[in-house]
């Protein structure tokens, strides 16, 4: 059944894909923009509305931003295109990028001067929950945007939590959430590549480990593209040294030291620098291969 909800999602990648597919499995009418203009074509053949988001932005009800950082965030918003002064009052931006929480401030008071709500609402769970709209989202904002954005919310996550209510919040905690993300990845990545020195082989790592204490989501989630050679990027090893960098820069502000968040930071660097950079995370792995002369699984 059809709701009369109207949602744009900007930024169709890994995430915003499942999540307008989500928001569409709801009823909404959805509307996709992406620079991938194959990406709009994808998500029609979904189910999404044919008109372009500019041609509908004074009849939306919510915004949905999910590129991939501050900038183009901010350039979606309210560069020279942007969309903010188009929309209605009372419509919602749902900012789903991981920013740095004193940018989700900013962009939540231009919103507000323009009669927009702003919902500051990271999210966790990574692609396969996005497009099964069982995200777990760190939001905050006024009472006001969470209920502008409840329609959202229902169709692309299964838990909220409500962190604030004003902007900010909702980033602190995801900021908190990639440190060990970002941690825990990396650790996989030194912890299978240290196993294949020992004689462990890569998917017997998985099978014993994932059921052992030393296990994580990360961990789960990750160690199975290097076993299948797989590194199609469901989360690119890009995001890391953005979101390593977020979280280093608030640490320093507050003057704590991360000392475990700068060495994994040091690994995603090294693996952008070996050009993998918009391979899955998962290949940070091949930067310890390649310094023990270890061959992973579909290499060689
Ligand atoms: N991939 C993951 O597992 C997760 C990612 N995140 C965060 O969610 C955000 C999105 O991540 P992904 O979907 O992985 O990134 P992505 O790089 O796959 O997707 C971003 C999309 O935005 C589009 N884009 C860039 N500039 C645009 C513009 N001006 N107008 C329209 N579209 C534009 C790109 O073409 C791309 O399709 C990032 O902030 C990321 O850190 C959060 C949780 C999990
Ligand atoms: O799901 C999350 O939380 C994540 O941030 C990762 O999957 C990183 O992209």
């Amino acid at each position: 059944m059809t709701r009369p909800v109207k949602v744009a999602v900007v930024g169709l990648g890994s995430m915003g894909f499942g999540m307008a597919r989500s928001c569409v499995r709801q009823g909404y009418q959805v509307f996709g923009s992406d620079i991938v203009t194959e990406r709009m074509d994808s998500l029609r053949n979904e189910g999404g509305a044919a008109e372009t988001v500019d041609a509908v932005a004074a009849s939306l009800d919510a915004v949905v931003a999910v590129v991939l950082n501050a900038d183009q965030t901010e350039t979606i918003l309210f560069g020279e295109t942007g969309i903010v002064p188009k929309l209605k009052p009372g419509a919602v931006v749902v900012a789903c990028a991981t920013v740095p929480p004193d940018f989700a401030r900013s962009m939540e008071t231009r919103c507000q001067d323009h009669g927009v709500h702003y919902l500051d609402a990271p999210v966790s769970g990574g692609s396969v929950k996005a497009g099964e709209g069982k995200l777990s989202i760190m939001a905050a904002g006024t009472h006001e945007a969470f209920a502008a954005a409840q329609p959202v919310l229902e169709a692309t996550a299964e838990t909220v939590f409500k962190l604030g209510d004003t902007a900010g919040s909702g980033s602190a905690m995801k900021a908190v959430n990639q440190l060990l993300a970002g941690v825990h990845i990396a650790a996989m990545a030194e912890a299978l590549t240290f196993g294949m020195t020992q004689g462990i082989d890569p998917q017997k790592f998985i099978n014993v480990i994932s059921r052992c204490a030393g296990t994580s989501w990360m961990l789960e989630n990750r160690a199975p593209h290097v076993v299948a050679g797989d590194y199609t990027p469901h989360s690119q090893t890009v995001i890391w040294p953005k979101d390593l960098g977020i979280v280093l820069e608030a640490a320093k502000g507050s003057g704590l030291e991360a000392p475990i968040t700068e060495a994994a930071l040091r690994q995603y660097n090294k693996a952008v620098e070996m050009g993998l950079g918009h391979e899955d995370d998962a290949a940070i792995t091949k930067v310890y291969a390649r310094s023990a002369g270890l061959q992973l699984p579909g290499e060689g």
